[in-house]
This record gives structure tokens, sequence and C-alpha cells, in this order.
């Protein structure tokens, strides 16, 4: 299993002539140290659609992941190489300032990490430091990024009360709304819904398949059930390579590899 090349990926049969690409990344490799975790991944995301990242622990699912809006540059003895297109610049670059970069592609971790500061001044922190302080703006952005990730109406009366006060689907849903405030156009996230209960688990995949309207999503899964609720694409990932894509209805019905076959179908991992 371990013998596919970069040849066997399907991604080559799949017609994409009419997709507008948000994200794409090309021949992209992650190294921790002398370790290769990421085997030159060439993967297209399209705008507006939901792309779901499977596959069994240890693949390479969230380092691959966090390559897209350079999150593995935090931690020492990481290289990445090869290329991240965005809106034409490789963001993979050495004169791309990250800061800015991430902006454009904002972040939901696993665990909902609200700051301990209100529902407030959580949405406000990052535009506040990228210069924003008109009041009336702010209380716009707040609202606006709020409604957007279906938290408003359970907070609006208390908006100073604390991000820590929350549940933790609200408080997923708040890190979700702090991410969307900046208006990025590319959300990542890295099994948002893991730490939650089903109910939680189920307001948190609606609130993503609202926000696909206006933000392309990138998530990190271990639930099949989820992955084919909600994604339009599904990338399998095996010892480090995305092995298949394809639209997540043929990887779970017809995949092309038998290894996404037997992910798929609870035979491994
Ligand atoms: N900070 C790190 N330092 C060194 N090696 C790492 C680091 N993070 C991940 N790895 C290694 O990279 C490989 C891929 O790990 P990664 O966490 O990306 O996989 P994953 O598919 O997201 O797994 P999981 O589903 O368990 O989160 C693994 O071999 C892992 O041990």
């Amino acid at each position: 299993m371990d013998n596919y090349s970069l040849d066997d990926i399907f991604i080559r049969d799949f017609d994409r002539k009419t997709q507008e690409i948000a994200v794409e990344t090309e021949d992209l490799r992650v190294f921790y140290g002398d370790n290769e975790a990421i085997h030159g991944v060439s993967l297209p995301f399209e705008r507006y659609k939901i792309t779901s990242l499977i596959g069994a622990s240890g693949s390479g699912k969230s380092t691959f992941l966090r390559s897209i809006n350079r999150m593995n540059d935090n931690i020492d003895g990481t290289r990445v190489t090869g290329k991240i297109m965005y809106r034409d610049v490789d963001i993979n670059s050495d004169n791309v300032d990250i800061y800015e970069m991430r902006k454009h592609i904002g972040m939901v971790f696993q665990r909902p990490n609200p700051f301990a500061k209100s529902i407030y001044d959580n949405i406000t922190f990052a535009p506040k430091r990228f210069g924003e302080h008109d009041k009336q703006k702010l209380d716009e952005m707040v609202e606006t990024s709020l409604k957007q990730a279906a938290l408003w109406d359970q907070v609006k009366d208390d908006l100073h009360q604390s991000g820590l006060s929350l549940s933790g689907g609200q408080a997923q849903r708040l890190c979700i709304a702090r991410a969307i405030a900046m208006q990025p156009d590319i959300l990542l996230l890295d099994e948002p819904a893991s730490a939650l209960d089903p109910i939680s688990t189920s307001t948190v995949e609606e609130t993503l398949m609202t926000l696909k309207d206006q933000y392309t999503i990138i998530i990190v899964t271990h639930n099949m059930q989820q992955a084919a609720r909600i994604s339009d694409y599904t990338a399998f990932f095996y010892s480090g390579k995305a092995l298949e894509y394809d639209e997540t209805r043929k990887i779970f019905t017809r995949p092309k590899i038998k290894a996404t076959e037997d992910y798929v179908s609870g035979h491994f991992g």
C-alpha cells in the first residue's frame, strides 16, 4: 500500500475546466527535521465549496492544512517546499507578509479557544490590531460575523460576557465568528467539531454549510458522515500523500483506489 507514486493521484483525471480555484498547492512537501511528513501534495480548492481532508491518524491532514496559511512556520525545525498559489502569488515564498496573508486565510482549531475576553473583544481583537478603531464599524463587524456564525441571537443581549462562559458549541462558533471578522477568503478548520457533542456538532456543520456562500472552506475531519454531509470535494490522505481527490459523492460511492474504499468503508484507520 505504500508504493503509490505521485502518478497514482487521480487529480489529473479530475475535470477542472469550469472550476474557479481559491487556493492551490503544487508539489507541497513538509519536513519536520529530516522526516518528510508531506510528500509532494498538489491539490486545488474550489471557491465557495467545502473540501474535506480525510485519512487515518498520522496521514498528514493537519500538517497539510496548517501549511496552507503557514502555521507550520511557527514550529522550529520545520521546512516547507513547493508552492501555495493564492491570487497568482506563491504565498510560500519568503517575501510574503504572513500576518497580512492570514487576514485572507483564517484558521479555526480543534478545541474551541476563545480568548479570556468578552465576546465583543474576541471578535474585534484582530481588526483593532490591524488598525480599525471606528466604533460603528467594529459594532457592525461584531454583529455581522456573529450572525454569519449563527451565534448572534444567543449572545446579542450581552456581548460583554466572557467568551469563556459559552458552551463548547457556542465557543466554537465564536471562534468561527472571530476568524471571519477579518472577512477572509478561505477558512481552514482542523477537526472543528471533534470536541463537541452531537447537537453542537450539527449546529457547527449547519453554520459551515451557510458560510460556503461567502467563503472557501477546507476542513480536516475524522468523521466520515460529516465529510459526506457537508463537503463538495474530498481528498483522501495516506502516508503523507493525497492519494485520491474527487467530488465527495464519488469518493464515498465509487472511489478509484482500494485504500480509499477501505478507509471510507471503515476497513482500516
Ligand atoms: N510538530 C511536529 N513535529 C514533528 N513531527 C510531527 C509534528 N506534527 C506532526 N508530525 C508528524 O507528521 C506526520 C503527520 O502528522 P499529522 O498530525 O499531520 O497527521 P494527521 O493525519 O493530521 O493525524 P491526526 O488525524 O491524528 O491529527 C506524523 O508522522 C506526525 O508524527
